[in-house]
């Protein structure tokens, strides 16, 4: 389904539903991380674009065409970008992986991912409606009253590179539903199919201002909207020195803030399990999907000592058989991480590792047959302690750590020690095992024979370091409302709280 040599659009700063040039005139270069080559650019925003956003955002809210829109009405908005993405598929697919070197199978699946979670969103704001007022019984006579959600107002999105559509719709498709206008901020490293995002809202004619998009660095266009005092909510998705920079800046405002940050989780393997190459997959999966590259990896195998060397000798045949390749390659697994910065840091984990006594048991290096592009072979590191940098800190990148254990007792300590508490896994046939494990993980997320399945309609997010606040399901649509009571006296009798003056006085 690639189309090989698709142009990358040119496009400028989305902004009150037209393209419009940064005002400081900059452009960031597009960096194809499988050929290290540049293959166009993007616009770089700034704090005077972030205020021209806000205003147009504002201006949305303010206008009936947006503003005073019902959930049903919201919806067709959805539906039409999601049938939208759908027909571009196989070139928002292509730009996807050419944009952040995701295989082409994995951006395909992004895609219906995209147009899934619009709809899915649709049918919320359809919901929306009936749950508008809710009145409140107080069993007093002399009150009624009534609960309203309101859209919150302007919604500041920032996301990352690693699923760059998906992780940008699964904000902007709950805060659209809600009927907050929103200014998304995708990252600078792979911002292509979200300026496509814009194109398609422009094409379906969505009220200029709901949704504005600033691509940008950081610093420059990031940043400025975390701080500025008329954007109503800031939902983060990315690292957690930048999370911690976004809840600095929001504080100053009293800005309700969503972070959704890295992880280090385990998955653990019990020697109970029926067929190993089962679990062999899907620990795989759990740690090379998206080459390593997603928030809840399970980067941490925690195995049962008794089956720990066939175990590690059948992982070992899986990995050798991944296919690692240009991502637009037919049947490629593993594609490049996205940037030099992200290959040099993967690297300097690996050497780290090795510097700290760790055995790189496979991988470690560039893949020999691939001389230009950012790749890392798949990679699985044994002879690990706890206090070793590889056990503790996020890779995000194709690498696996490997320790054992005897009891089910060291089996929780070892998955729950750690910072970070996005997700967790476990796989065993022992159905109070694995009841026991999912009260015990100190995490957001818990996969019980399997790792990484992620659907719409469930809430995504982590507790510890990993962050606060949920993305997807109804509890993603929550945070860009506003729960406003509504209490009216209805009594003709006096409060007769204060001592009512007599008629003389
Ligand atoms: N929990 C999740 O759902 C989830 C999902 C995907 C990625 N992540 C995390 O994201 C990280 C990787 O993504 P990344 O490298 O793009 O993260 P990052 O923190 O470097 O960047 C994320 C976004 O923040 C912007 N940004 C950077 N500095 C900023 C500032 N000072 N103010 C405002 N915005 C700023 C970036 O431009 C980008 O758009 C990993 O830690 C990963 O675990 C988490
Ligand atoms: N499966 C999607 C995971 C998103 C986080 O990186
Ligand atoms: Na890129």
């Amino acid at each position: 389904m690639a189309i090989r040599n698709v142009p990358i659009p040119s496009r400028q700063l989305y902004i009150d539903g037209e393209w419009r040039e940064p005002v400081k005139k900059k452009r960031i270069p597009i960096i194809n991380p499988a050929t290290e080559e540049i293959m166009g650019d993007i616009p770089a925003a700034t704090g005077e674009d972030v205020d021209i956003a806000v205003e147009a955002a504002q201006r949305a809210l303010a206008r009936g065409d947006w503003g005073s829109t019902t959930g049903a009405q919201r919806a067709k908005y959805l539906r039409a970008i999601a049938a939208k993405v759908l027909e571009k598929k196989s070139e928002l697919a292509t730009l996807e992986s050419l944009d952040s070197g995701k295989t082409l199978l994995e951006s395909a699946a992004d895609m219906d991912d995209v147009a899934a979670c619009f709809e899915y969103n649709a049918d919320l704001a359809e919901a929306l409606d009936s749950k508008r007022k809710t009145p409140v019984n107080l069993h007093l006579d002399s009150f009624k009253t009534y609960v309203l959600r309101e859209p919150l107002g302007v919604a500041g999105l920032i996301t990352p590179w690693n699923y760059p559509l998906l992780m940008a719709t699964w904000k902007v498709a709950p805060a659209l539903a809600a009927g907050c206008a929103a200014i998304l901020k995708p990252s600078e490293l792979a911002s292509i199919t979200c300026l496509e995002l814009g194109e398609i809202c422009r094409e379906i004619g969505l009220p200029p201002g709901a949704l504005n998009i600033l691509t940008g660095l950081g610093p420059e266009a990031g940043a400025p909207l975390a701080s500025h005092p008329h954007v109503d909510t800031i939902s983060f998705t990315g690292s957690v020195p930048t999370g911690i920079k976004i809840m600095t800046a929001a504080a100053q405002f009293v800005k309700p803030v969503t972070l959704e940050l890295g992880g280090k989780s385990p998955i653990i393997v019990f020697d109970d399990i029926d067929n190993l190459d089962i679990a062999v997959e899907w620990t795989l999966f759990g740690c090379f999907a998206n080459t390593g590259q997603v928030c809840s990896a399970t980067s941490r195998l925690i195995l049962q000592e008794s089956i720990a060397s066939e175990f590690l000798n059948r992982l070992l045949v899986w990995t050798k058989n991944i296919k690692i390749s240009d991502p637009l390659e037919e049947d490629c697994k593993l594609g490049p991480v996205v940037s030099s910065g992200q290959y040099e840091k993967v690297l300097k984990f690996i050497s780290n590792a090795k510097n700290e006594g760790a055995t790189i048991l496979y991988g470690g290096e560039r893949p020999q047959h691939l001389k230009k592009g950012y790749y890392v072979q798949p990679t699985i590191i044994t002879d690990v302690n706890t206090s070793m940098e590889i056990w503790k800190e996020e890779v995000f990148g194709p690498v696996l750590c490997v320790k054992t254990f005897k009891t089910e007792e060291e089996a929780i300590e070892l998955a729950n020690d750690s910072k970070y508490g996005l997700a967790s896994a476990v796989m065993s046939k022992n159905v109070e095992r694995r009841e026991r494990f999912t009260k015990a993980f100190q995490t957001g997320i818990i996969w019980i024979n399997c790792s990484q399945p992620t659907f719409h309609q469930l809430p995504w997010g982590g507790k510890k370091r990993s962050g606060f606040g949920r993305d997807l399901g109804e509890w993603g649509l929550e945070k860009y409302l506003n729960i406003k009571q509504v209490t009216e006296y209805t009594s003709d009798e006096p409060w007769a709280f204060y001592k009512a003056p007599s008629k003389n006085q």
